[in-house]
């Protein structure tokens, strides 16, 4: 066999192999191997699809290479993939399967260690290490200072060990373990400490320039994507120890375990403690948010509530009822707001919105109706948009005649993923 035969038989065997390092360092060398066919036509690509190698065509993928090519049966990769049941690769074929949005509140800086949680050894040991970082809270609002880089932005006012001390041992404080740093080798754990003490005398010392943030709503949207990822955990967990002092199954006191994930009713017999009880744990609302789609394809559907600001529609969204699919919810809650008949749903991305719990469930969905007769009490108005009235929103355009969602809002990516769908039409 040739070099250049071998050099090949290499690549395709890395391939069929799963060896995405030798793949990526033969490309860094010779990239002409990419789309390079070898016994019956079969490209590097075909063969990480007829194994199920999600990595190494996803290399493939990313050095350029071309989905359209056949093999001798006139297969594509994506068919081949399909044939031998890798749905995922077929996914990540057809470009559905792109990374994850990072939409505000869902970045990750945490890993939350939930294995940690009951042991209170490592716990305590964290506690006392002047790398930690703890978060303070009060009446669920965080301490905050004006941002470094854009006035309109705010950042967590991160304290050590030091100035926490008398909090950290009074009774009134409550702490909820975060999770340590993903990104440093030290791995600093941080801690949300909840404080029902006066906050001005608090302040004092703490941290000059330092206040409680006074709205969520707007307030949280003006966080940094790490410090709202951060904020999406411990106020949510913080508002549920708010709502639920008291054990929901008898109404006896309860006591905080498991770092602040759990709460165990203290009457001996109560119910909630025979085997798994739902009500000792923090408590997450499933929201589904859909942007419905004209029949056309060309319009979709936005609503707006009365306490919008001015010109603003977004998304219709709803709370998921119990025993209901996500597909069911998006149907009737279109329904129940617009009048409009729902057909298909898909599922695109979800984002955590604290407020004080919810998992926002976003969907795109197609009507198969179109007259619209908005519940007075949920929406003020509702109305069809075309793509150009979108594009002309999303870039403030001056004919805009709408303003769009936030784009720190689940909604806003909804809509863009939307005029990115429809680019080619
Ligand atoms: N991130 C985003 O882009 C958006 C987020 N949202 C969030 O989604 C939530 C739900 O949307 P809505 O249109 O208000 O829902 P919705 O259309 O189901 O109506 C809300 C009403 O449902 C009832 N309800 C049923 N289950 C409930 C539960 N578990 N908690 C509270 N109320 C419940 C209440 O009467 C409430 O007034 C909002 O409260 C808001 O926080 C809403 C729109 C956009
Ligand atoms: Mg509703
Ligand atoms: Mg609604
Ligand atoms: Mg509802
Ligand atoms: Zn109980």
């Amino acid at each position: 066999m040739s070099v250049r035969g071998e050099l090949l038989q290499r690549f395709l065997d890395a391939a069929s192999g799963g060896d995405d390092e030798t793949l990526s360092l033969m490309l860094s060398q010779s990239r002409e191997l990419l789309d390079e066919r070898g016994e019956q036509g079969w490209t590097a690509l075909m063969l990480t699809a007829r194994n199920g190698h999600y990595e190494a065509a996803r290399v493939l993928l990313t050095s350029g290479c071309d989905t359209r090519v056949t093999n001798r049966s006139g297969q594509t990769a994506r068919d081949v993939a399909v044939f031998w049941g890798h749905t995922h690769i077929a996914r990540l074929l057809t470009g559905t399967d792109t990374q994850e949005p990072d939409i505000h509140f869902n970045r990750e800086i945490l890993d939350r260690m939930s294995d940690r949680r009951s042991d209170g050894e490592w716990l305590a040991s964290r506690r006392a290490s002047p790398e930690t970082v703890f978060l303070l809270f009060h009446a669920l609002s965080p301490l905050v200072r004006s941002g470094a880089e854009r006035e309109e932005q705010i950042e967590l006012c991160k304290l050590r060990s030091t100035a926490v001390q008398e909090l950290l041992t009074g009774s009134r404080t409550l702490e909820v373990f975060l999770g340590v740093e993903k990104q440093d080798d030290g791995q600093p754990a941080w801690f949300a400490l909840s404080t029902e003490d006066d906050p001005s005398q608090l302040l004092q010392d703490k941290d000059p320039g330092s206040f409680f943030l006074q709205e969520a709503m707007p307030g949280l949207l003006r966080l940094s994507d790490d410090d709202a990822g951060v904020v999406a955990q411990a106020r949510s967990v913080l508002a549920w120890h708010s709502r639920y002092r008291f054990c929901p199954t008898c109404g006896s006191d309860t006591k905080v375990e498991e770092a602040g994930y759990k709460r165990t009713c203290l009457r001996a017999g109560c119910r909630s403690l025979q085997g798994v009880h739902n009500t000792c744990y923090p408590r997450v609302d499933p929201v589904v948010i859909m942007l419905v789609l004209h029949p056309d394809g060309k319009q979709c559907m936005l609503g707006r509530k009365k306490i919008f600001p001015p010109g603003m529609f977004s998304c219709l969204a709803g709370f998921v009822e119990p025993g209901e699919t996500l597909e069911a919810a998006v149907r009737r809650e279109v329904q129940e707001e617009s009048g409009v008949q729902v057909g298909s749903v898909q599922y695109l991305s979800s984002q955590a919105w604290p407020m004080p719990s919810c998992l926002m469930i976003g969907c795109h969905c197609v009507a198969v109706t179109t007259d619209i007769k908005v519940d007075q009490n949920e929406i003020e108005e509702a109305r069809w948009f075309t793509r150009q009235q979108v594009m002309d929103a999303l870039v403030k355009d001056k004919q805009a005649v709408f303003v769009m969602p936030p784009r720190q809002a689940i909604a806003h990516y909804l809509l863009k993923h939307w005029i990115g769908c429809n680019a080619n039409l």
